[in-house]
């Protein structure tokens, strides 16, 4: 076979892998069974070990991590990672509509969605290429985790489009993986994670990524920090635009018209909570209309465009 013919192979056999990982990892639809998948996986891996010229950073075989970092460089963030106000109550959901409403002299939809127990992330994209991952830090400055992020496989190396754009949301372990992770330390006399946030946390600031890509952990995005060509005007036009480009994005979310559907989306979710394969500890309500987010801006510290319903602690499993 020509060298123009085995990298033609190989490249198609890497995009191929990645096409089956996107349907797994991201869109939860696998399209071909892990068998299946694992012997083209084992025929790249043999590929790549015989024409190593042709393994590309976006290939599958660079998920499983391998560096082993002496540190963690700083990463400023030129767009901050601002922090939301909770609520407790309908009463205090009630305050905030009231309250965005008085300033723009109208009422708004908002878009609610579950609030991910994970860790903020924050990643960056040049031409359709990963970049940069990072913590959130102080919300202006966190730490570089690039290489621990290029291993959380639902996370894209390359977008659908190539544009440049920054990206937030949350980097969570799912409760089974948890579980599992937890007796697999008991047995090995090793101290478990308290939560699945802390075993994330854990498994993010690994300094070997090879453990960290054996961890398990998955995204949910939800902000678009730089736009980049983005035109969107709202944030469920936002979040459509994240998944057409690569990324996993939350499905239980709803365009809500008062405090009341807000309401009955909470209760539903609180209801529904210990169904969700990953932990959640809330919902968090958004003016939907962008230009509105950009009209009320934010405090201090916070956005006065969204506010955080924070569920009750649950109670002691008896
Ligand atoms: N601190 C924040 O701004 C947020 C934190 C979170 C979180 N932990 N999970 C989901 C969302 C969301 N869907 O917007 C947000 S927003």
């Amino acid at each position: 076979m020509s060298d123009r013919a085995i990298e033609e192979k190989i490249y198609a056999l890497q995009d191929q892998l990645n096409e089956y990982a996107h349907a797994y990892y991201v869109k939860d639809a696998p399209i071909i069974t892990d068998a299946e998948y694992d012997r083209l996986y084992q025929e790249l891996i043999q590929l790549e070990k015989d024409y190593p010229a042709y393994i590309r950073s976006q290939s599958p075989t660079q998920r499983v991590g391998g560096v082993v970092l002496a540190g963690f460089e700083k990463a400023v963030h030129e767009i901050p990672l601002y922090s939301l106000n909770d609520a407790f109550s309908k009463e205090e959901l009630i305050v905030f509509d009231q309250r965005v409403q008085k300033a723009l002299g109208h009422s708004v939809s908002y878009e609610c969605e579950l609030k991910i127990d994970g860790l903020s992330i924050s990643l960056k994209y040049e031409n359709g290429q990963f970049v940069r991952g990072a913590t959130r830090g102080d919300g202006s400055v966190g730490e570089n985790i690039t290489e621990n992020l290029k291993t959380v496989r639902s996370i894209p190396m390359t977008l659908a489009e190539p544009i440049s754009i920054e990206v937030r949301g949350e980097c969570y372990m799912p409760k089974q993986s948890f579980q599992q992770l937890n007796e697999k330390r008991e047995e090995a006399g090793l101290e478990t994670f308290a939560n699945p946030r802390n075993a994330a946390a854990g498994s993010l600031r690994q300094l070997d990524t090879k453990i960290t890509a054996q961890r398990n952990l998955s995204t949910f995005l939800y902000t678009v920090a730089e736009f980049g060509p983005l035109e969107v005007s709202t944030q469920e036009a936002a979040l459509q635009s994240l998944e057409a480009l690569g990324f996993k994005i939350n499905p239980h979310r709803r365009v809500c018209h008062s405090v009341d559907e807000i309401w009955a989306y909470i209760e539903e979710y609180h209801e529904k909570r210990s169904s969700l394969p990953y932990e959640i500890d809330g919902i968090v309500i958004k003016v939907n209309q962008l230009a509105l987010q950009d009209e009320l801006g934010f405090t201090v510290k916070a956005p006065r465009w969204a506010i955080a319903y924070k569920f009750p602690p649950e109670e002691a499993e008896t």
